[in-house]
């Protein structure tokens, strides 16, 4: 049945309406203080009647007649005393109100002992903080009272302090981070550790807000994201951070579903964070962050990846439908990288060409194209120690031209080698990513700016903080997408992952062996693996040089060649010098 609207008075929320309905309210509050006294007295006589009720049930048959013969004679010398029956009123009433009174407990003013002992000794922690001697009237004292300083609270169920409000004195020097930090390590520790704070500054109202905030959730498995294209969730984040949510599945086996708080990173030609940095201890979870890019960078574009690691953590990319290539070997990194160095080129050639001409960009320069590294300072020194280019040196015309020719380098590493990555890729890296245990100036460092919530004890993998340009600091959580080939890895996890693969395009048995954990030697990389691939002579890298490499380490080099449909003329350096002018005008515009 159609559902009648409601009258337009009531259906919209006109000024009168909202009169009329506070005068209502107040009208209602006003009765029921006059009608107080005489709803207290009625529950109390409806109590007493049902008080005599039970009474009456309660006696025994064979004692009634006597109860009633007693409530009669007293009646009877109510109704004839002087007054009797005024005074039986009065007293009636009395009694009514006295059984009518409300008896709910009313909630305690103010904290329990233990509670306010805790705020008592956050405040005395605080003294030496907040106080000078110079202050005739100081807001923190020895032996002051915490009650003019904190002006909200709210503690768990286990007692401990859940939301803070504190006042401090304005001459307090908030604006500098050394003095924040005191405080808010000196308030996670008294408040209680193995939990993570946020601190809000309220430099205006001298104020500092304290909230214990909840875990990030660790059970969020690869899975299709709701997002545009030139959208890439990087993982997931406190509700207060951002705006938007996702909705996702949760549990070993995805059996719940609910919306969670993302961080969204935007490539393409209107970002303004167009390639990424990730860094982490070793096992903190940056390869686990690539190969999840890995698989959201699939939907719209072709990916490549270098492996520094050789870890062979990448190898179920191999051959999949969008993946260039997969590189663990210098000589075939070398390779790629030149020819993505080349493919941006022509991608800015062929852009520029089609503006001038008033033309939208051509087709083949729109598809995105990502270039993931993984601890590309491996390559760094193995290419220092046999006299070889660096690797990092390719990635200048990629990481400063990438934006409009749709080019996105991804670079993840170990903190311990922040030293070793390039100029390049430190200052056109606007997007930063820290996981796993990092002390406060690495976190500075890298993200360029304090995260405003404590470091935790215990750092799951995949945990960390992201910056996206000059915004916030955001904690996140990267959705666990494992190696689907590494043993460990759990049966629903390596389902999720294998689920998001793309169709393979070449042969299986191109594909590279998978490594044995056990015959990996760290520092040889993988150059133990047996060359088994074409170098691609077009790119620069000959099979001489190939050969010396092998020679020089004493071990194979394994390559993969880019697939089949990378343009052999985009690959040849000879196409290059006849457009060298057009590249140097396209490279200028874009730069500038
Ligand atoms: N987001 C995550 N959720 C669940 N587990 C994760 C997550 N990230 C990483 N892990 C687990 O932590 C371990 C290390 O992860 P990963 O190899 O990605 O770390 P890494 O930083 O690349 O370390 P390394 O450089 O030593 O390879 C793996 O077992 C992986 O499954």
């Amino acid at each position: 049945m159609a559902r009648r609207p409601l009258p337009r008075i009531l259906s919209n929320g006109s000024a009168p309406l909202a009169r009329s309905r506070e005068l209502a309210r107040t009208a209602a509050d006003s009765a029921t203080d006059v009608l107080h006294p005489l709803i207290t007295i009625t529950r109390g006589l409806r109590r007493l009647a049902s008080a005599g009720r039970r009474r009456w049930v309660d006696t025994p048959k064979d004692r009634r007649g006597a109860l009633l013969f007693m409530v009669a004679s007293v009646v009877l010398v109510v109704a004839l005393a002087p007054y009797g029956p005024l005074l039986a009123v009065i007293t009636l009433m009395a009694a009514a109100a006295w059984q009518g009174r409300d008896r709910t407990p009313s909630a305690p003013d103010g904290p329990d002992a233990s509670q306010a002992q805790r705020l008592q000794s956050l405040y005395d922690a605080l003294v030496p903080y907040f106080s000078t001697a110079e202050d005739p009237e100081p807001l923190y004292a020895h032996g002051g009272d915490w009650t003019n300083t904190f002006s909200e609270y709210e503690f768990d169920g286990t007692g401990r302090i859940a939301h803070l409000v504190i006042r401090y004195p304005a001459y307090f020097t908030d604006a500098e981070p050394e003095s924040r930090a005191r405080i808010e390590h000196l308030l996670g520790a008294k408040s209680g550790r193995g939990r993570e704070y946020h601190f809000a500054w309220d430099e205006e109202a001298n104020q500092l807000t304290v909230r214990v905030l909840a875990p990030l959730p660790t059970d969020i498995a690869a899975q299709p994201f709701v997002t545009a294209p030139g959208e890439t969730v990087l993982g997931f984040t406190d509700p207060t951070g951002v705006q938007r949510t996702l909705p996702l599945t949760h549990g070993a086996h995805g059996e719940e579903r609910r919306d969670v708080p993302p961080v969204v990173w935007r490539t393409g030609i209107r970002s303004t964070e167009p390639h990424l940095l990730a860094v982490g201890q070793p096992g903190s979870g940056t390869s686990t962050l690539l190969r999840s890019i890995a698989l959201q960078a699939l939907h719209h574009g072709d990916v490549v990846i270098v492996d520094g690691g050789g870890t062979g953590e990448y190898a179920c990319l191999t051959g999949r439908d969008g993946v260039l290539a997969v590189e663990c070997g210098l000589t075939g990194s070398l390779a790629i990288l030149e020819w993505a160095a080349q493919e941006t080129e022509r991608r800015l050639i062929a852009a520029h060409r089609a503006h001038q001409a008033g033309d939208p960009p051509p087709e083949d320069t729109r598809r995105p194209l990502w270039l993931l590294l993984d601890r590309p300072s491996a390559f760094t020194h193995l290419a220092a120690a046999d006299d070889r280019k660096d690797p990092q040196s390719l990635l200048q015309v990629p990481l400063r031209h990438g934006r409009p020719a749709n080019v996105t380098v991804v670079v993840a590493d170990q903190l311990d080698s922040l030293d070793a990555l390039g100029e390049p890729v430190r200052q056109h890296t606007r997007a930063r990513v820290v996981l796993g245990p990092a002390t406060a100036e690495q976190l500075a460092a890298v993200l360029g700016a304090p995260p405003h919530t404590t470091p935790v004890d215990q750092v799951p993998p995949g945990r960390g903080y992201a910056r996206l340009g000059v915004g916030p600091v955001h904690r996140l959580q990267v959705p666990a997408t494992p190696d689907p080939y590494d043993d460990a890895t759990s049966d629903a996890h390596r389902q999720a992952v294998l689920d998001l693969l793309p169709p393979r395009t070449t042969p299986a048995d191109e594909e590279p062996e998978r490594l044995e954990p056990g015959r990996v030697e760290p520092d040889a990389v993988n150059l133990e693996k047996a060359a088994r691939e074409k170098v691609p002579a077009a790119a620069g890298a000959t099979e001489a040089e190939a050969t010396a490499e092998q020679a020089a380490t004493g071990a194979g080099v394994e390559t993969t060649t880019p697939r089949e449909t990378v343009p052999e003329e985009t690959v040849r350096k000879e196409t290059v010098p006849a457009e060298a002018d057009v590249t140097e005008a396209a490279v200028a515009e874009s730069s500038s």
